[in-house]
């Protein structure tokens, strides 16, 4: 699995705060400030949970990836990356092995 995808989009992100909102769509809902772009995550999470009960694998990824790049356009916001989210669960991945080896060990 690749992340340049998600570094790129990180980075034209970052080039869009800077962009006049008439230019592009995330130009347009950073203007619009951070309800906008809640507003979105929110949707698009129920539009996720939609495609899941609708059983068209098809559809619930690309639902996914519609809240996937809101959760991104979020964390931009906040001086935030999908860097900081992966690093999150690489702590967790790491927190769970040491749970796994000290239940190991306990045996
Ligand atoms: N990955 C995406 C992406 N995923 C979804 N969307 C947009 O998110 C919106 C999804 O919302 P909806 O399904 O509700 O559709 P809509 O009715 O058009 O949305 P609203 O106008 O109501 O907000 C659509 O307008 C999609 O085009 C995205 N827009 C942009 N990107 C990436 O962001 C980059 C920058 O985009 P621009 O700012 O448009 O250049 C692009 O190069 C892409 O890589």
């Amino acid at each position: 699995m690749s992340n340049d995808i998600l570094q790129r989009l990180t980075e034209t992100l970052e080039a869009r705060k800077q962009a006049s909102p008439e230019s592009s769509y995330v130009a347009k809902l950073f203007s619009k400030g951070e309800d906008a772009i809640l507003k979105k995550v929110g949707e698009e999470a129920t539009e996720v949970i939609l495609a899941a009960k609708g059983g068209d694998s098809s559809h619930l990824v690309y639902e996914t990836a519609d809240l996937w790049f809101h959760c991104m356009v979020l964390l931009a916001k906040h001086g935030l990356s999908a860097d900081d989210v992966l690093n999150e669960l690489a702590r967790r991945e790491g927190l769970s092995g040491i749970a796994e080896k000290e239940s190991r060990s306990k045996d």
